[in-house]
């Protein structure tokens, strides 16, 4: 089976061109190809597809086998290899993903490879019922507390297709990402668990995240996490509409445009290509 390892600001994945290959059980692919010492080693599997209604489709699964709705940095480096190998020909497209169609602005370099993509992310969803919690429905989730382990954490609940809850901290490098991310991914007020944000606010279009993965565990970055962050520090009123969030991978140019839109712009980068034999 032919892939290529593909990363957005070190966020990186195993993507299948599913144009030519059959993968008939992507979640244990997913697990298999992304075991860092027995398989090539990634955060996940995101397999490009064929579309009825965009000029791609992506399918992303994490390291642990779920499927996500969604994903921020697989989508950017989506786009660079439909373009790359020829599948699209536009430097505008739209790709299908399972928090609905994005549309996508490539950006090329003098050899015509595409180094960075802008992304429409769509609207932020802030309804409890649109981002699996349990209790009360339909109000507004911008700023509530969440008990775990030892402490009690004042938490922005975001869905941008997949959910994600936004935590502030003044040290995100020093804050205990391992302790407290599994913790809250798997609290029982998230019954299809969440992605966890810690970010520390540097100035009022700066900031300084972490990321601990539904699926995953701490990744580089997180491209929806990122627009989660965007749309939680403007609610708060901690944060501009344009920020520049330094990942531990690289960096994002958000924006949660007038119009509800949030842009995620960003790099995409192919490290190698290969074959992998299915155990
Ligand atoms: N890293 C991704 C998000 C991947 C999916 C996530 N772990 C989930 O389960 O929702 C991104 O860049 O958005």
């Amino acid at each position: 089976m032919r892939f290529a390892k593909m990363h957005g600001a070190g966020n990186d994945y195993v993507y299948v061109n599913g144009f030519a290959e059959e993968v008939t059980d992507p979640a244990a692919l997913a697990q298999a190809v992304s075991n860092r010492q027995f398989g090539i080693g990634s955060d996940g599997l995101i397999l490009i597809l064929p579309s009825e209604v965009a000029d791609v489709r992506m399918r992303m699964f994490n390291a642990d086998g779920s499927e996500a709705e969604m994903c921020g940095n697989g989508i950017r480096c989506v786009a660079k290899y439909a373009y790359d190998h020829g599948l699209v020909t536009n430097k505008e497209i739209r790709v299908e993903t399972g928090a609905g169609v994005k549309p996508l602005q490539l950006f090329t370099n003098a050899a015509d490879k595409v180094e960075r993509v802008r992304v429409n992310m769509g609207q932020p969803v802030l309804k409890r019922s649109l981002i699996p919690m349990a209790g009360p429905e339909a109000e507004q989730v911008v700023a509530e507390s969440l008990a775990v382990l030892d402490r009690t954490f004042a938490i922005t609940c975001v869905s941008m297709g997949n959910p994600h809850c936004v935590i502030f901290v003044d040290d995100v490098d020093a804050f205990p990402v391992e302790l407290y991310g599994p913790a809250i991914e798997n609290h029982p007020s998230f019954p299809r668990r969440i992605n966890v944000e810690f970010v520390q606010v540097l100035a009022s279009g700066e900031v300084r995240q972490r990321t601990w993965e539904r699926g995953a565990a701490e990744t580089l970055a997180c491209g929806t996490g990122a627009s989660a962050v965007t749309v939680a520090g403007v609610l708060t009123g901690r944060t501009d509409r344009r920020l520049l969030n330094h990942l531990r991978g690289g960096d994002l140019e958000m924006e949660w445009a007038e119009d509800g839109d949030i842009y995620m712009t960003g790099p995409a980068v192919q490290v190698f290509e290969g074959d992998y034999q299915p155990q």
